[in-house]
């Protein structure tokens, strides 16, 4: 058995290996104890595509990449967590126990030299580095559930069980191999995938020639079971011209990938072999699971694995996509567990065309973008503007324009005409349940409508879609406030004023549905409209995507002092963007999501 494997991989090696590259299969040598020959028999627990037993459908659990730490985070790792967190948001909404996974890839070559351009030892840095994100994602209001680290000893743990699981599977040999390395990607590439000077295409700098012995996971074995995978489950890769995309790389053959590193010492050892640590991406992709785990339980795969896995979603930009659809199913298979249901594999936002990101240096900082607009119009502006899956460039004059029209404008500022009217004409208390208000007029049915197609659009993670449909929910509103001018009928007096008493309930019960729908999107904006109608942070915490469902409001209810939820962003000539409106609106917005207790909402 052990022969014919290895004489098995070895042609597959032969046969799939790139033109550029040489590599020599060899026995095991001495350094090691393993051998093929402790290959196990084929388990019962490998399944090409299942769910786990304690799948209840009620759970759902979706993950960010692991960031790296060999620079801070910036906008772009900022998207995909925003983005991450709305939709568990919503899935909260619809009542689902969610567990929203986000953490930090702290093992590999460049952080080992980051660490050291910076004058700190590679553990102090990934300590600071890491810190950083949960500092930017307590200012973005994004409510994870778990924070993995990969240098956290529950994970290094179960990166060895995992590996010796893959190892025992006869998955896993040892080779010499010879090829282009680009230290950024940290992988081996193909030189028809280099640009010019050998170039690597994501990070625009030359790679370098090396020569390795490694060990190597035998992902060649796979190549069915992945072909089979995606066309039973076209679901698996979206959306869906990135499925195209990986079944095209699996269909031109993929190849074994070395799984170690003899020039890395800052990793985690390989099993028996400490002259090599694991490659990181055999080691991060595991924090997916290991960030499953309680501290005060004991870290086994198994014991992980029934807290939560399979993930329903892997949330992830398309530079990712690779070791997410291709390498990770495999590994997975591999080891006998589940494979996630779903990967999403989101555009980037670029800077004049090329990507964002921290090996080129051109990014955008999010903490001067929240400081300066606060979070809930970095949030709305990227989710709003930048269609999900596609890239998308910033501009400041644009996000200006497009915050300003559709959370000052549109939401903020029908609130608050409409509260001044109610405050000038009915002491602030609706004359009667917003149900009674809206009998036959059509504005409800609309609202129905929109509100329907937000949901749609929020499940199948259309997030722009979704947030534009939230915004027509806010058009139709204002039609509705022109059209009637209720500011006009109660100077008319008698009928025409009760008239306009039960207009003003229709709009105020609009502006619950939108804040409803649009939590999250900008949770704060959401509770700060809310709290404007008259109910408590308590209250707030407690909504449910049911609560988009008109006749919220009851008559009798006060309604708070008006006052803006979003301050319009003014832009002087002279300065700039014009602090002080902004300080106070970030003032009003004090309200912050807990990180620590998903959906729960606090006043500072
Ligand atoms: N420009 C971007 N646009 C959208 N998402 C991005 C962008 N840059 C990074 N991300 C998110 O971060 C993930 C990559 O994380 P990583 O920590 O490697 O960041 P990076 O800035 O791309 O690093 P590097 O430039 O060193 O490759 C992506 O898959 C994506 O989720």
């Amino acid at each position: 058995m052990a022969t014919r494997l290895n004489t098995s991989l070895h042609n597959a090696l032969c046969l799939l290996k790139p033109f550029n590259t040489l590599l020599i299969t060899k026995p095991f040598s001495s350094r090691n104890s393993f051998r093929f020959s402790k290959k196990l028999p084929s388990s019962p627990r490998r399944a090409l595509y299942c769910t786990s037993s304690h799948e209840n459908g009620e759970t759902f659990v979706l993950t960010t990449p692991l960031y790296y730490v060999n620079a801070p985070p910036h906008m772009g790792s900022a998207y995909t967590t925003i983005a991450a967190d709305s939709i568990a948001r919503f899935q909260r909404l619809l009542g689902k126990k969610v567990i929203f996974i986000t953490g930090t890839d702290e093992h590999g070559e460049k952080i080992a030299t980051s660490a050291a351009a910076n004058g700190r030892n590679p553990a102090e840095h990934c300590d600071l580095i890491s810190q950083s994100y949960r500092v930017l994602w307590k200012e973005l209001d994004i409510a994870y559930d778990k924070f993995i680290r990969t240098t956290d000893p529950k994970h290094e743990a179960i990166v060895k069980e995992f590996y010796a699981r893959v190892f025992a599977n006869g998955d896993i040999y040892r080779a010499d191999y010879e090829g282009l390395y680009c230290v950024n990607c940290e992988e081996y590439k193909d030189e028809k995938e280099l640009l010019e000077n050998n170039c690597c295409p994501v990070h625009q700098m030359p790679c370098v020639a090396r020569k390795e012995d490694n060990y190597f996971f035998a992902l060649s074995k796979y190549q069915k079971q992945l072909e089979e995978v995606l066309s039973q489950n076209p679901q698996f890769v979206q959306p869906s011209y990135r499925l195209n995309e990986v079944q095209s790389w699996i269909k031109s053959g993929v190849r074994d990938f070395s799984i170690s590193r003899a020039l890395v010492d800052w990793g985690i050892p390989v099993p028996d072999d400490d002259k090599q640590t694991i490659y990181v991406w055999f080691d991060a992709l595991l924090g997916y699971i290991s960030a499953l785990t309680e501290d005060n339980e004991q870290q086994n795969l198994d014991t992980a694995v029934s807290l939560g896995w399979p993930a329903s979603l892997h949330l992830i930009g398309k530079d990712i996509l690779r070791f997410h659809a291709v390498y990770w199913p495999a590994m997975l298979m591999s080891a006998g567990l589940s494979l996630p249901k779903m990967v999403f594999g989101h555009g980037f936002l670029t800077k004049d065309g090329m990507k964002m990101g921290k090996s080129l240096g051109n990014t955008l900082e999010p903490f001067e973008l929240v400081q300066k607009f606060g979070p809930d119009a970095v949030r709305y502006f990227f989710l709003r503007e930048v269609e999900f899956g596609n890239d998308g460039d910033y501009s400041e004059d644009r996000f200006i324009k497009i915050v300003n029209a559709h959370l000052a404008n549109t939401i903020g500022n029908l609130l608050n005409r409409t509260l001044g009217l109610l405050k000038k004409n009915c002491e602030s208390t609706l004359v009667v349940d917003s149900t009674i208000a809206a009998e036959g007029i059509p504005l409800k049915d609309t609202v129905e409508k929109l509100v329907e197609k937000a949901r749609t659009n929020y499940e199948s993670l259309s997030l722009s879609t979704a947030c534009e449909a939230v915004l027509e929910i806010g058009n139709a509103g204002n039609s509705y406030m022109d059209q009637r001018a209720p500011w006009m009928l109660f100077k008319q007096g008698g009928v025409s004023a009760e008239a306009a008493a039960k207009d003003l309930v229709i709009i105020l019960e609009v502006m619950r549905i939108i804040a409803v729908a649009l939590s999250p999107i900008s949770p704060c904006l959401s509770l700060r409209i809310y709290s404007q109608l008259g109910y408590s942070v308590d209250q707030f915490n407690s909504i449910t995507w049911s609560d988009t469902k008109w006749g919220g409001l009851k008559g009798g209810q006060v309604m708070a002092q008006a006052s803006p939820v979003f301050a319009r962003i003014e832009l002087d000539a002279e300065k700039g963007v014009e602090e002080k409106k902004v300080k106070d609106s970030k003032k009003k917005s004090k309200a912050k999501v807990k990180v620590e207790q998903p959906q729960t909402v606090t006043e500072a």
